[in-house]
């Protein structure tokens, strides 16, 4: 097997970027390997309209190392009260690309999420129209759901039902967690897509779990079971173009993470594309990570593929221990651990 793989430049089809200070690390983190990225909206206070994502777009443009041709591609945060006409004038916008669907409660600042799903369909029915695709959190917030079971129950009680009542939709099951979902994608239409992180590709909730609880490994969806894995890793390298690649990379500071009521979220942003290889590797399957990388998203979206490559070799390297993080610092997945790809800084 060769010690080299080139791809066509991938795209990140969900990320946190944050706000503020902590913009120049975050953007030249992802800007290092991704020529575009889905930003996600949830910042605080969230991005609720074209005018909001073009400051927060220009705030992130500004953060590009020097040189950098990194493309935010934005989105809208939807509430109770987003109309059609946001949409349509978030479309006429031209960098917003998507709306994104919390249920309120699920997760990081969802709290002015949508508290339930048929008060936006004006809201959806313009997506449908405008063709933009709308992005879900996909999972319950009842208390009484066990938190392992929230993503299932959402397909049952809400993802089932969107994709029935809108059949034109453009819908991202945004980082599927379970057999479950995958099942639910594949058999969808084709205007039903996925992202799956690099995290549910590597782990499943032993390794959060099992010696300690280890507060780097939680996220939302939280970690399944390994059967779960299993059937993810099945779905990312099947060559199927429902599912493409996002990180969900989401930096909270070391001290947010480490503590009695930790944050969800996992920082893999600096090391993504590697982290994916090696799961793709374990599966024999590096011939399948260019179109899951670089090729599925940009056709689930409408948008051309990058032209230009990039090169991983396979050569150990140690992660950083820790990563600057405006005034903090933020402890990133595999921190001090090794990795077994590295990028070529220089373009293929
Ligand atoms: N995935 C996470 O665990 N956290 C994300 C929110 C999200 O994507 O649900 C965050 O913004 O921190
Ligand atoms: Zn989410
Ligand atoms: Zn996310």
């Amino acid at each position: 097997m060769s010690d080299r793989l080139t791809l066509l430049r991938p795209d990140d089809w969900h990320i946190h970027l944050r706000d503020g200070a902590v913009l120049p690390h975050t953007v030249g983190d992802v800007a290092r390997t991704f020529a575009r990225a889905i930003v996600m909206p949830n910042t605080v206070p969230p991005v609720r309209d074209a005018a909001e994502a073009g400051a927060y777009r220009e705030r992130i443009l500004a953060a590009r190392p020097v040189g950098s041709r990194f493309e935010p591609l934005m989105v809208l945060y939807l509430t109770d009260r987003t109309s059609a006409d946001d949409i349509r004038a978030a479309k006429a916008s031209g960098f917003v690309y998507a709306a994104k669907l919390y249920p309120a409660g699920a997760t990081t600042n969802s709290d002015s999420g949508v508290t339930s799903i048929d008060k936006i369909f004006p809201a959806i029915e313009a997506l449908a129209e405008t063709g933009m695709p709308l992005l879900v959190h996909g999972e319950v917030t009842h208390a009484d759901v066990d938190v392992f079971d929230r993503e299932k129950r959402f397909i049952d009680e809400h993802m089932r039902r969107l994709v029935d009542r809108f059949p034109t939709l453009k819908v991202v099951f945004e980082h599927i967690t379970t057999a479950d979902a995958a099942q639910f994608v594949s058999e969808a239409p084709a205007n039903v897509g996925a992202t799956i992180t690099a995290q549910h590709l590597l782990y499943n909730r032993n390794h959060m779990l099992v010696g300690g609880i280890r507060p780097h490994f939680y996220c939302l969806p939280i970690l399944k079971r390994n059967t779960h894995q299993v059937a993810l890793l099945d779905a990312a390298t099947s060559g199927n173009r429902k599912f493409f690649l996002g990180t969900d990379s989401a930096p909270h500071a070391q001290h947010a993470k480490e503590a009695a009521c930790g944050c969800a979220g996992c920082y893999t942003a600096y090391a993504a594309i590697e982290m994916y290889a090696e799961a793709f590797e374990q599966r024999n399957a590096l011939d399948k990570l260019e179109g899951f990388a670089s090729l599925h998203g940009p056709a689930f979206y409408g948008l051309p593929a990058n032209t230009d490559r990039i090169t991983l070799v396979r050569e150990e390297w140690t992660a950083p221990s820790s990563l600057p993080f405006g005034d903090n610092l933020v402890i990133p997945l595999r921190a001090g651990e090794k990795l077994r790809w590295r990028l070529l800084e220089e373009n293929a």
